[in-house]
């Protein structure tokens, strides 16, 4: 079973991106997938949408681990004008430089943010979304979960308003000891204090598979997840959960239920 360390040499970025983000399962059918995708699409949209209520809630956010896609930060590009997006795997942050230089072999977002318009109320405008999204993306760096103190850049040297993590500890994490120590250090050197924290992650885990190779997923439940999260600080605001059932377990993913949190920094 492959690791964190292990991504460099056995992750397919091409399979990840043709299973993970197919328009058809996500969009266009009831697949686990699209059940999981659409989730996050509609809580990330709600999350960002409290966020900006009291309006200060600042314009900086990092996002920890894109992967090499920026299906999850298209609701925050509304109302963070500067987003930094990190992913461990070269290739993975190629493609996000090839969308944001409109190169003609990058991946196609633009059904995903016609769909987030649409949840905006703009869908008419999905194309000015479009632009203000990748206006918003001021950087797209390395990251490494492994070593997350390791981070060089000067865009790092502030703490952000916002940290986003989306499916990143549960994959690098051996055990809860590993994730309570790397949430504490993310949290400590990347948020400020009153900063927002989001994490979406599987409950109940066990590994998950890309291209045939299976990778080590973390196994933690609702209460490990609370407990670390007040372990490195913060404050726990919502938590949203959509149960996998039966019918709907993914072939190659096992877990229960994926979450998404939200939470404060003290
Ligand atoms: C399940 S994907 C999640 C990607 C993206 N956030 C998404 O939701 O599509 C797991 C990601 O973990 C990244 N990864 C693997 N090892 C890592 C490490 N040591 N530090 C940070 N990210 C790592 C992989 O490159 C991959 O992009």
């Amino acid at each position: 079973m492959w690791k964190g360390e292990d991504y460099t040499e056995h992750f397919s970025m091409e399979a990840y991106m043709r299973d993970f983000y197919s328009v058809e399962n996500i969009l266009h059918t009831e697949s686990p997938k699209g059940k999981m995708r659409r989730f996050a699409m509609k809580t990330f949209h709600e999350i960002f949408e409290k966020i900006s209520d009291n309006g200060n809630h600042g314009n900086r956010l990092f996002s920890f681990g894109t992967g090499p896609g920026v299906l999850e930060v298209i609701s925050a590009s509304r109302y963070f004008p500067y987003i930094t997006c990190s992913e461990f795997i070269a290739d993975g942050r190629k493609e996000i430089v090839k969308w944001l230089e409109k190169d003609p072999n990058a991946f196609d977002w633009s059904p995903f943010i016609q769909h987030i318009s649409k949840m905006e109320g703009n869908e008419s405008e999905w194309e000015e979304r479009e632009k203000q999204l990748r206006d918003a993306i001021t950087a797209v760096i390395p990251c490494n979960s492994l070593d997350p103190t390791n981070m060089t850049e000067p865009n790092y040297l502030k703490p952000f308003d916002t940290l986003l993590t989306a499916g990143i500890l549960d994959c690098t994490c051996p055990d809860i000891a590993t994730y309570r120590a790397q949430l504490k250090l993310l949290i400590g050197k990347y948020l400020k204090p009153g900063g927002h924290f989001i994490q979406l992650g599987p409950i109940e885990a066990d590994s998950w598979i890309v291209n045939g190779k299976t990778f080590h997923s973390l196994y933690m439940t609702k209460e490990d997840v609370y407990s670390a999260w007040e372990n490195a600080g913060l404050k726990v605001e919502q938590f949203y959960f959509v149960n996998l059932g039966e019918e709907d377990k993914f072939s190659d993913v096992t877990y229960k239920a994926t979450f998404i949190g939200k939470g404060i920094k003290l």
